[in-house]
């Protein structure tokens, strides 16, 4: 068995980054996703609305497709908020609580990479209350 080098490197062909981004509203927190081609990958969880958040909206107010990695606020909602409805598209995009399923996609070969000796980073990133710490 070799062992991991001495100092870190940086591995260009495969994930060892992980990067994430914050949708608005505090309803999503963005979790990387692991392919293999890329350095830097985003992704996006929206977490389920809260009890709140429902009697205000009456239903979530993202839209997601988790198959092809889209994001888009609730047609209603933004006509009623008069804001625009961009798309956005990351690497990945989850929904609900299943924190084993986001830690396979999304930060499981990044953890092995670093056991290799390889450079990674996992991060959070969302405005406060979207998630970031959310633990089942
Ligand atoms: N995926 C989820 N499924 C169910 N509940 C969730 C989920 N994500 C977050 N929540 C709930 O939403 C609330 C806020 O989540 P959390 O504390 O993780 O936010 P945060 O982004 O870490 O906030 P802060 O930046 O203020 O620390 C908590 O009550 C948490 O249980």
């Amino acid at each position: 068995m070799s062992l991991p080098p001495s100092s870190p490197r940086t591995r260009s062909s495969s994930s060892s980054s992980y990067a994430s981004s914050a949708t608005s509203n505090g309803t999503g927190v963005a979790i990387s996703s692991g392919s293999k081609n890329e350095n830097v990958l985003v992704a996006g969880r929206v977490r389920p609305p809260s009890a709140s958040e429902l009697s205000k909206h009456g239903s979530d107010i993202w839209e997601t497709d988790t198959i092809l990695g889209k994001l888009s606020l609730n047609s209603e909602y933004a006509v009623q908020q008069k804001k625009q409805t961009p798309e956005y598209t990351y690497d990945a995009v989850l929904i609900g609580s299943d924190n084993r399923l986001l830690y396979d996609r999304c930060v499981r070969d990044i953890v092995r990479s670093t056991m290799e000796g390889y450079n990674g980073t996992v991060f959070a990133y969302g405005q406060t209350a979207s998630g970031k710490t959310y633990v089942s």
